[in-house]
């Protein structure tokens, strides 16, 4: 099974992160972690991705483990086909470039050099990018940080709902805290060095509409009582 399971992790650096920390994410699921800031989000990611080592306790991988950052990456110097074909080739991935093309609308860029693309340009050559590989536990540490409502939207319905889909694991941090909850299967609230599930359909429907900080707060309040 390509599950990532944390068996009692705990983690700190001056203060603690995580106490003795036991959660699962299950494939085939689009969790959205979420907590305060300076929580420890990204921490958990590098503990999952194996970059940091818990002071107590494992993690336990059922597949390869990709982390997308919050920057885009790709070779300014390059055409958007060029682009495509490198990282199919350095991702080994199964796709094929027509397919990517096709999917995100690349077929007016593709001869154009990445650097002299729109903003608008970029964002779907970065969105095809981070869709490409295979590995089947995927973690997206804000990734839609420089996207416009729009491609967001995109991102969260072609690339991280799709990803589910197809079975795999899926963690995404994002600070658009409203609109990860329309597209959560779960919401992974991390908070008093814990990490909670939480349903979103067990939530109030009208909690999207809220601003975020009474977000925060009903979520909390929600872990208090598991
Ligand atoms: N390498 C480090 N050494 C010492 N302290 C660190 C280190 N990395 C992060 N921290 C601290 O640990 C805490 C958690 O940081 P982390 O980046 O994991 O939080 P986060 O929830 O992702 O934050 P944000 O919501 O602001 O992105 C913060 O107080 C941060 O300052």
């Amino acid at each position: 099974m390509m599950m990532l399971k944390l068996t009692n992790i705990s983690f700190g650096y001056a203060q603690p992160i995580l106490n003795e920390v036991n959660f699962t994410f299950n494939p085939g699921r689009l969790y959205f972690l979420l907590a305060k800031n300076g929580a420890g989000k990204s921490t958990l990611f590098r503990l999952l991705t194996q970059d940091l080592k818990p002071e107590t306790g494992h993690v336990q991988a059922g597949g390869d483990v990709i982390l997308h950052r919050q920057t885009p990456v790709y070779f300014e110097d390059m055409t958007v086909k060029e682009n495509i074909e490198c990282f199919l080739e350095l991702l080994k991935s199964r796709k094929k470039y027509d397919d990517v093309k096709t999917k995100f609308a690349l077929g007016e860029i593709e001869s154009k050099v990445a650097r002299k693309l729109s903003g608008g340009e970029k964002q779907r050559l970065y969105l095809a990018i981070t869709e490409m590989s295979d590995d089947d536990i995927r973690l997206y540490d804000e990734a839609d940080a420089a996207l416009d409502a729009m491609t967001r939207t995109q991102y969260y319905s072609e690339v991280l709902q799709r990803d589910a889909a197809a079975g795999k694991t899926v963690i995404a941090i994002s600070h658009h805290i409203s609109e990860s909850l329309k597209y959560a299967d779960r919401i992974c609230f991390l908070a008093n060095q814990k990490l909670y599930e939480i349903d979103p359909a067990a939530l109030p429907p009208d909690l999207a509409d809220k601003n975020e900080d009474k977000i925060m707060e009903i979520l909390e309040k929600e872990c208090e009582a598991i």
